[in-house]
């Protein structure tokens, strides 16, 4: 794993939005994978900033959205879907067409489940997954005990998921506890992993994921097994970590390395 640990979420968004703007560079119909929750928000704004800049371009790539609420229509305020389309595609020059929700409103989940697996098969694979990390240690809506393999399926959302989501649904809204997320086998084949995490409230889930064993019950442990996956924290995220001073000392050599290369 590469640890980056920045110290202001502004900066944590631009090193992420560079890693997508150095794909699109070299590969415009990329397969991204794309995350929701509060954490992505200001990547997104960043790189509608850079789109709206000139420095990328989305015309020719494909996205594919980690979990979606099971129950919700895409134009439901509070789908992911919407939050998708009013936080990026709205903003950017994709083709609507290829920007790909797991449908939350299918008449046959498990089977939009399967068709989804077969869409990212079909579209070459993801090359660059983004991730964030619920305070549980959850990664898309793959909750503790899933299994380290799993495909995209229906899951039973924890009640701290539940209530750490509360806040996007008004009091007497129906809030989902079942999601259609792509599985943790699912997002171990993307070809690069990137996990943001900024907060306090992500520390513990943080420091399990990278010093603790690889372990269902912090599913993003797994990330320590993928070839490619970079975690970007912010300081009060990666303040549980033992070795910070050394996650510091690496990542300045590799830019002076990555220096030399260019
Ligand atoms: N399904 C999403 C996850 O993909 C996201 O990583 C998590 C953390 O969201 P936030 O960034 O708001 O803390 O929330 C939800 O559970």
């Amino acid at each position: 794993m590469q640890i980056v640990i920045l110290d202001t979420l502004e900066q944590v968004a631009e090193y992420g939005a560079a890693r997508f703007i150095d794909l699109l560079a070299k590969k415009p119909d990329a397969a991204l994978g794309l995350a929701t929750g509060s954490t992505p928000i200001q990547l997104y704004k960043t790189l509608i900033r850079h789109f709206e800049q000139g420095d990328v371009s989305f015309r020719d790539a494909r996205t594919f959205n980690l979990d979606e609420y099971l129950g919700l229509s895409g134009d439901h305020p509070q789908s992911y879907r919407h939050f998708m389309n009013t936080q990026l595609f709205d903003h950017i020059d994709i083709d609507r067409s290829q920007t790909r929700v797991p449908d939350g409103a299918a008449e046959d989940p498990l089977a939009a489940c399967d068709a989804y697996e077969d869409a990212i098969r079909e579209a070459g694979g993801i090359d660059l997954q983004l991730l964030g990390i619920g305070r549980n240690g959850h990664i898309g809506f793959n909750e503790p005990s899933s299994s380290l393999a799993s495909r995209t399926r229906v899951k039973t959302l924890t009640p701290d998921t539940v209530k750490a989501n509360q806040r996007f649904f008004k009091p007497d809204e129906f809030q989902p506890n079942l999601a259609m997320t792509m599985g943790i086998g699912t997002i171990m084949e993307a070809r690069q992993i990137l996990l943001l995490a900024t907060g306090e409230g992500k520390a513990e889930a943080v420091r399990e994921a990278v010093e603790g064993p690889v372990a269902a019950r912090c599913p993003a442990s797994i990330l320590q097994m993928h070839p490619r996956a970079t975690l970007v924290l912010d300081r009060e995220a990666a303040q549980g970590l033992r070795d910070v001073a050394f996650y510091e000392y690496i990542e300045r050599e590799n830019q002076r390395l990555l220096g030399r290369l260019k």
